[in-house]
């Protein structure tokens, strides 16, 4: 996509995403929505270059989530759950903890889309880390109810699906703006970032089971409160429907029904054990109530009462127990005294084992409950006994009820009522376990720092790798050069067509020689040269003229001499230490020499050549001009007196 159209999409997304969350923001305003939205106006000002607003709006978002995060990591009790409460509370009168902060895995997601903004999404920073955890978190986010089949967890993990949409679509525009930076370090980005997102994608499995195993955990230790309620509950109905059994045996040492003081010094004793009884009345046979205790107005004013008439719903209960069969229970009825309750009836006898009547123990559920449930401490949840869709007793706080509810079943005499328990969504949260939130914290942290480290390191071996490259090459460039170099020199300093020494470094040579004694000098001129290039071209003439010079290049410096080309068909040969007369002779054998080549002319003569020999025997500095001058008039006269032949000149005549 074009670099042009790249910029164009991610701001377009990003005002789209803008545009979502202040509608978001409108209908469902919080602290997630609000950072998301202050997320989306950092992105724009960034995409329009304005970093230092994008900065300070990024820093707002990790600001404002901090608290929150800060409640998901620190232990209870440094932070406890009651203070997060009473401060929501301070703001919303109905606030719970979860209003000042957003769930937890969308809490982290949108500080590192944050923090990867902070970074102005800088490769070497590890914002490309950042970005992409915060990505495998939306994912998360997404999977996250298949994650807990059956089980709906405590803690808010993931947000709503408008929210995880939008944040998205944010991370995308973020991304697709910062991917032209992210382009040029491929090379070491690539591993650095698969190797690190390894990382990040073991932490967030190893936080997955951790924080699953610890709800679990916790899931169940909220269970055993009310199994061991439930436990309490059986027990103390156990013994009461024991201690009934034992009270209604005692009546048949007697073969009258008992008095009004017997029944009172009987039951006295039981209704003390038990305070919930709230009446214990003995029954005639006709379903009269005679005798009652203990005698409160309301238990006396149902004194005489035929019971089949005042409480037919007992009656199924109460017929067989005075027939002498079996004891039995009423449903949950409405009891004479005006409160809910149960009646359990036991059949009484006298000595002859003859059923005189039956004892009523009329147990209040609201009192029952108030026994059973003053041993709890009201800010752990609701708890309820029920039967069916009745509600026979509530105890607790109702307020910000948790997800978690337990049912048990309890059997009061034959009817079967169920106890169920709701632990406070704060009294779980105080007792849910830190540690998965701070290893998944860890683990990312751990893998942003591993990635700075690959990154570093990468990047240095790249950079080393590049170095050395770019020094092999400018060491070939070097050598290319002076070999160039050498080149030049040479062309500079030596005659292209013969090879050897031209003018100028005969000349240099001259200055670092002239300071010889003897010191000699000849100039030759190939004879009639230009009848060569006449009559056989120029190509064989430029043959001649190697051919003659890499003649006299060897013999001369053979000698300590230098045989340069001086111009045209001229050479001139400078021999340090050589007197005339060992220059003269130098220069008849190269004459020869040349004629023994058998370079010929058209007409089959030989090539000659003449020489003019001028040489220098005075310690005193001399004149080079003028040394030159002597040697040409020589070569003129050996030209003038025939040719092929070596003409000298003495400097000073
Ligand atoms: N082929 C060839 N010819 C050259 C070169 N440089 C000079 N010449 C020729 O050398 C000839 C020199 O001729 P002249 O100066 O008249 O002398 P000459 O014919 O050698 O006669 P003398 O010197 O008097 O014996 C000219 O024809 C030049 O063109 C060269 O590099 N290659």
């Amino acid at each position: 996509m074009p670099q042009t159209l790249r910029s164009r999409f991610a701001l377009t997304l990003a005002i789209v995403v803008m545009l979502g969350a202040t509608t978001l923001l409108w209908v469902t305003p919080g602290m997630t929505t609000l950072a998301l939205w202050l997320l989306a106006l950092a992105n724009l000002a960034a995409m329009r270059g304005i970093w230092p607003l994008a900065c300070l709006l990024a820093f707002g978002v990790l600001g404002m989530l901090a608290p929150g995060m800060l409640s998901y990591l620190l232990p209870e009790a440094w932070l406890p759950t009651a203070s997060w409460q009473r401060l929501a509370e301070h703001f919303l009168p109905d606030a719970t903890t979860e209003t000042l902060r957003a769930p937890l895995l969308t809490t982290v997601a949108l500080q590192l889309t944050a923090l990867s903004l902070i970074l102005q999404l800088r490769a070497r920073l590890g914002a490309p880390l950042l970005s992409a955890s915060a990505a495998l978190l939306l994912g998360l986010q997404g999977i996250e109810p298949a994650l807990y089949p059956g089980f709906s967890p405590l803690l808010d993990y993931a947000t709503s699906w408008p929210v995880l949409i939008l944040h998205a679509a944010l991370l995308t525009a973020q991304v697709v703006h910062a991917l032209p930076y992210w382009r040029g370090k491929r090379r070491y980005l690539a591993v650095t970032l698969w190797s690190t997102l390894a990382v990040v994608g073991f932490s967030l499995l190893l936080w997955q089971q951790l924080h699953l195993h610890a709800e679990r955990a916790l899931y169940q230790r909220a269970e055993t409160r009310v199994q061991t309620l439930a436990t309490q509950l059986s027990r103390e109905i156990t013994a009461h429907l024991d201690a009934m059994r034992r009270f209604a045996r005692t009546w048949e040492l007697q073969s009258t029904p008992p008095s009004y003081a017997q029944w009172v010094q009987q039951a006295e004793g039981y209704q003390k054990d038990f305070d919930y009884l709230i009446n214990m009345a003995f029954i005639t046979s006709d379903s009269g109530i005679r005798q009652v205790y203990p005698a409160t107005p309301l238990n006396l004013s149902t004194l005489g009462l035929r019971l089949f008439d005042a409480q037919p719903a007992g009656r199924r209960a109460l017929e067989p127990a005075l027939n002498g069969e079996r004891e039995g229970s009423t449903d949950i009825i409405q009891l004479l005294q005006g409160e809910r309750g149960m009646i359990h009836y036991l059949p009484v006898k006298n000595e002859q084992q003859a059923p005189i009547g039956a004892a009523a123990m009329v147990i209040s559920f609201p009192q029952l409950a108030d026994t059973l449930f003053k041993q709890l401490t009201d800010a752990e949840g609701i708890i309820q006994w029920h039967s069916d869709e009745q509600i026979l007793a509530v105890y607790g706080d109702t307020r910000h009820p948790g997800p978690w509810i337990y049912h048990h079943q309890v059997m009061l005499g034959d009817k079967a009522l169920t106890l169920s328990d709701r632990p406070r969504r704060n009294y779980l949260l105080s007792q849910l376990p830190r540690l998965p939130t701070l290893s998944l914290v860890l683990g990312l942290t751990f893998a942003y720092l591993v990635y700075l480290v690959i990154y570093s390191f990468k990047r240095l071996g790249y950079q080393h790798r590049a170095m050395l490259q770019s020094n092999t090459s400018l060491q070939q460039e070097i050598r290319t050069r002076s070999q160039l170099q050498r080149e030049i020199e040479w062309l500079a300093s030596h005659d292209e067509l013969t090879g050897i020494p031209n003018r100028r470094h005969f000349l240099d040579h001259v200055s670092a020689h002239r300071s010889k004694r003897p010191l000699s000098l000849a100039l030759f001129d190939i004879d009639h040269f230009k009848r060569v290039n006449d009559q056989l071209g120029h190509l064989v003439g430029d043959d001649y003229l190697a051919h003659i010079a890499l003649l006299g290049e060897a013999l001369m410096e053979q000698h300590g001499g230098i045989f340069a080309r001086y111009g045209g068909e001229e050479f001139v040969a400078l021999l340090p230490g050589l007197n005339m007369d060992a220059a003269r002779k130098l220069a008849d054998t190269l004459r020869l020499q040349v004629i023994d080549t058998c370079l010929t002319h058209a007409d089959g003569k030989p090539i000659t050549l003449s020489a003019g020999v001028v040489s220098v025997t005075d310690p005193q500095p001399f004149d080079m001009t003028r040394l030159m001058q002597t040697a040409d008039k020589a070569l003129y006269r050996a030209k003038r007196e025939g040719r092929n032949q070596i003409a000298t000149g003495g400097i000073d005549d």
